[in-house]
């Protein structure tokens, strides 16, 4: 048999679990996860390489409307993720609403086959909640399948993977068999941290915050990797936040974060956490671009 691939954009409001599906179609910590909006900040690849099929998926962050220059940034991402498409998975978790058509609208623009994708069934009571969810929105729009899942549970993604086959293309593969993604390791490093930091911190403070990795040094003698990472809050009340009283929130988020690398790069690291205040840094363009979140 010929190999087949295929990039599948996968679009939704923020919050609907793109994250999730993403990192349970790949079988692997992907994207990071949080119960906060707009935790996904750039488009990220996750790759699934199943007998023939290659199976490229593009996380992107949320749709939302962008309040900021960063949050612009975030929107376009989505956006541009469309143009690179063949299919697009558009992530639902309730009734059509007013503020689908647009993104609904946009998908349509760009001409690519849609999978409507009902997540999180595995909240909803009855079964005649997800068709009443199917019916709100295949009145307001044509999709070519409709395929109901629980990504936390990955429930029915075999059935998902089998839709989407059919619109995979025949040829080589995109990238070889054992990457499971196009982020660099560093990026995978500051993310883990960030979302630590998205756990233990509320209201302003998750969306404040950028990770940037200022260095990376292997210690032979010990045999660890010494890693060194800033966190950039907007202000100094951010700051004081973040590190907790006699520093145990930072702590904590540090431990945390040191566990999750180490478990998903399987090397053991030290990890040193910093934190410095960037006033306003969401709304300057160069900012945004030097911690990764630009274009
Ligand atoms: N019950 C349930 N919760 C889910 C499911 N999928 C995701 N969630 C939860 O929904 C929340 C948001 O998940 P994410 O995967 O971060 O959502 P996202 O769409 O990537 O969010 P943004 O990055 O804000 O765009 C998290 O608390 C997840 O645990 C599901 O199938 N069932």
């Amino acid at each position: 048999m010929s190999q087949k691939s295929g990039f599948i954009a996968i679009i939704g409001k923020p919050n609907v679990g793109k994250s999730t599906l993403i990192n349970a179609l790949v079988g692997e910590k992907i994207a990071i996860v949080s119960p906060k909006v707009q935790t996904t900040r750039f488009r990220i690849t996750g790759i699934l390489n199943e007998k023939d099929n290659q199976f490229v998926f593009i996380d992107t962050p949320g749709m939302h409307k962008p309040l900021h220059g960063l949050g612009k940034s975030m929107d376009r991402s989505a956006v541009d993720s469309l143009m690179d498409a063949d299919v697009v998975m558009y992530v639902v978790d309730q009734k059509y609403k007013h503020s689908d058509k647009e993104i609904l609208e946009r998908i349509k623009e760009a001409g690519l086959p849609t999978v409507l994708v009902i997540n999180k069934i595995d909240e909803l009571p009855k079964k005649s909640d997800i068709d009443e969810i199917i019916v709100s929105f295949i009145q307001e729009h044509t999709f070519d399948e409709v395929i109901p899942i629980s990504a936390k549970n990955s429930l029915h993604l075999t059935h998902l993977k089998e839709a989407l086959e059919k619109y995979l293309f025949e040829g080589p593969f995109f990238y070889p068999t054992d990457y499971v993604t196009d982020q660099t390791d560093e990026s995978r490093m500051s993310e883990i941290i960030r979302e630590r930091i998205l756990y233990y911190t509320e209201q302003e403070v998750p969306h404040s915050v950028a990770v940037m990795l200022e260095s990376l040094k292997v210690n032979e003698e010990l045999k660890t990797l010494d890693v060194d990472a800033l966190i950039i809050v907007e202000r100094d009340s951010q700051k004081g936040i973040l590190i907790g009283k006699q520093g145990e929130k930072l702590k904590k988020i540090g431990t945390e974060a040191r566990k999750e690398i180490n478990k998903l790069f399987d090397l053991k690291i030290h990890l040193t956490l910093w934190v410095k205040v960037k006033k306003d840094w969401r709304n300057d363009p160069n900012t945004i671009s030097k911690y990764g979140y630009g274009k």
